[in-house]
């Protein structure tokens, strides 16, 4: 079975106020951490890094893997196209936002168990500890029910032909998602839940770094978990 992670490094970083995926933590770069998780899992053979034009020649990377490097695109879907376009055979894809440095190796295995099993896909998710409004201008118009709430994360999960077949779809439709199980969930697509955590939140923000760089000093020696 052929397994191929995906993981997103092209941003712009607008948010963050400069592209905070290569930023230094305890000396290695923020996309490293992801792949240093990759290296421990021996299903993933290949990988693909996904990066800006401008960085993809200077860029180096320690893998284990057959690692190749992608160009990305304007947007983080058109990024995910790319790679996909890169991808010849395959059985599993899993798509992975570098930003997220502390997603485990749990995180990408149980999202591979949850496709041996069946499903078309596989989100890691945790439930919504706060109570969610849907507010338009200022107006709150509706209470969601909170247990029917996820935050999704990465690594999303999913069967190669329909990934690439929803982004394929998408594209045609000018339709773009905020993750890529939205695709596939447009497509019928079958889609599960993994357990994420708290702790693999999307470095976004200066914010985020200053609760990264806390969680990796002063956080337990030798798991996060
Ligand atoms: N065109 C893009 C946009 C985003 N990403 C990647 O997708 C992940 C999640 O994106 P986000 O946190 O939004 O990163 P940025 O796009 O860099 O941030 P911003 O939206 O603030 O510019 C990151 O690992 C980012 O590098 C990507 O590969 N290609
Ligand atoms: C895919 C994602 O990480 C799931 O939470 C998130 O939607 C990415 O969002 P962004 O717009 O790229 O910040």
């Amino acid at each position: 079975m052929k397994i191929v992670a995906i993981l997103l490094a092209a941003g712009q970083g607008k948010r963050f106020g400069e592209k905070k995926q290569f930023i230094k933590l305890k000396g290695e770069p923020l996309f490293q951490y992801s792949i240093n998780t990759i290296n421990k899992i021996d299903e993933i053979t290949d990988v693909i890094l996904v990066l800006p034009e401008e960085d993809i020649e200077r860029i180096k990377i320690f893998s284990f893997k057959n690692i190749k490097k992608v160009i990305g695109g304007k947007e983080r879907q058109d990024s995910v196209y790319n790679a996909l376009q890169e991808i010849s055979n395959a059985d599993i894809v899993i798509v992975h936002d570098t930003a997220r440095p502390f997603a485990t190796e749990k995180m990408f295995l149980d999202g591979i168990k949850n496709i041996k099993k069946g499903f078309d896909g596989s989100v890691t998710a945790i439930p919504s500890k706060d109570t969610i409004k849907k507010v338009k201008e200022n107006k709150v118009i509706e209470t969601l029910k909170r247990d029917e709430l996820y935050i999704i994360q990465t690594p999303q999960t999913f069967k190669f032909d329909i990934l690439k077949k929803a982004h394929e779809k998408a594209k045609q439709e000018n339709f773009l998602g905020t993750d890529d199980s939205s695709l596939v969930e447009r497509i019928g697509g079958n889609i599960t839940i993994n357990e994420g955590s708290i702790l693999n939140f999307k470095i976004t923000t200066k914010e985020d770094l200053i609760l990264a760089k806390c969680l990796l000093n002063k956080g337990p020696k030798k798991s996060l978990f």
